[in-house]
């Protein structure tokens, strides 16, 4: 089985029973995989511009994880609870201590008394958010050196992301059929994040260990999260169907327009798990698998996190909660529940009533 690319353009511009048609599509996709592949979701009006726009993204990336060391990490990100902002060094992030298997081989998200995972991620990263975040801003690197970054990063892709992801929750608001703007309408401070993420070449030997992966299975923090991949591959999603644990991978096609549209643990909550969190992981590309010797290439990806309002409470929707479905989440704020997710990320759990969980936004 593998995850199919779905044409998103009729979204915008087809008649309203297209709209709909393809809001059930998608959802139905979500519904099954947590995960839908979509093309043509009018990141920019025109083809050549999104091209421009992906090639220039990926180009900057570059050039920002080629700076100097000791420059990135003078705009660190600070390894606690809080939202992150900044440079992320390699085997900083442990996503193998947010998700865990449960006795029935199912994956869930860890609880506090759970006994975190030893396993590192072998990627390094950069995280932002708008400019005039009033509670967490971004260090960003300086004009001098990286020219243009920052304006564009925040200015032009980041606004474009937003879109795309304002656009694929209204068609889950659809498919769902709960109220349009259920969920758009708490996003209104726009704190979603942008990652851009590299992960430098390495061994087949590093992975054998079972210790080491570009990224381990886990799931996201906010709403849903649009991810941009290059033409290395390696990423793959649970696959649901399987009963043995198997993967399905998400092979780069070179569908131009394509993005991944991955469901958060914050949408979870809202449905009371009735749409399910992709578990995903980043391993060897499906071309290296199996081979005793060989070295992975680096590889590039870019990752929109979309985020409710901190302030904003995402316990289940009463829709949600029946006698057969009882209530699974407690009405968390969406900052409680990211300053969990973040402060397992880190062993930096927060405290009740800490400065973050009280944040103004
Ligand atoms: O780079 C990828 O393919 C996945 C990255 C990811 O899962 C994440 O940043 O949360
Ligand atoms: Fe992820």
């Amino acid at each position: 089985m593998s995850i199919p690319i779905i044409d998103f353009s009729a979204f915008r511009n087809g008649t309203e029973e297209e709209r709909r048609e393809l809001a059930y599509r998608v959802t139905d996709e979500f519904k099954t995989h947590g995960a839908a592949r979509l093309k043509n979701h009018g990141i920019s009006g025109e083809i050549f511009l999104y091209l421009k726009a992906i090639k220039k993204v990926y180009e900057l990336s570059d050039k920002f994880f080629k700076l100097p060391q000791a420059e990135k990490e003078a705009i660190a990100n600070v390894r606690d609870h809080n939202p992150q902002r900044g440079y992320s060094y390699v085997g900083s992030e442990a996503t193998s201590k947010v998700t865990k298997k449960d006795e029935e081989g199912e994956f869930q998200i860890c609880e506090d008394d759970d006994v975190a995972q030893d396993l590192e991620d072998v990627k390094e990263h950069f995280d932002f958010t708008r400019d005039g975040d009033p509670d967490f801003p971004t260090p960003w690197p300086s004009e001098a050196s990286l020219p243009g970054f920052h304006g564009w990063m925040e200015g032009v892709f980041l606004p474009k992301c937003q879109q795309v992801a304002r656009d694929v929750l209204t068609a889950i608001e659809i498919g769902l059929g709960v109220a349009e703007g259920t969920f758009t309408s708490c996003m209104e401070s726009r704190v979603d994040e942008l990652r851009i993420q590299h992960y430098p070449p390495l061994s087949t030997e590093t992975l054998k260990t079972g210790k080491i992966k570009r990224c381990h299975p886990h799931t996201d923090f906010g709403f849903i999260t649009l991810l941009f991949q290059d033409a290395t591959g390696g990423l793959e999603i649970e696959d649901r169907a399987s009963a043995n644990g198997a993967w399905l991978p998400v092979i780069p096609t070179g569908e131009p327009t394509e993005v991944g549209v991955y469901i958060s643990d914050t949408l979870v909550h809202k449905t009371n798990g009735y749409l399910r969190a992709a578990v995903h992981q980043v391993t060897a590309p499906v071309s290296l698998k199996d081979k005793e010797e060989g070295v992975l290439p680096e590889r590039y990806t870019i990752a929109l996190f979309a985020k409710a309002d901190r302030h904003a409470h995402i316990g289940p929707l009463p829709q949600f909660v029946t006698p057969d479905t009882p209530r699974r989440y407690p009405d968390l704020t969406a900052l409680e529940l990211h300053n969990k997710r973040v402060g397992q990320l880190y062993d930096a759990r927060p405290k009740v009533g800490s400065a973050a969980v009280t944040a103004s936004a």
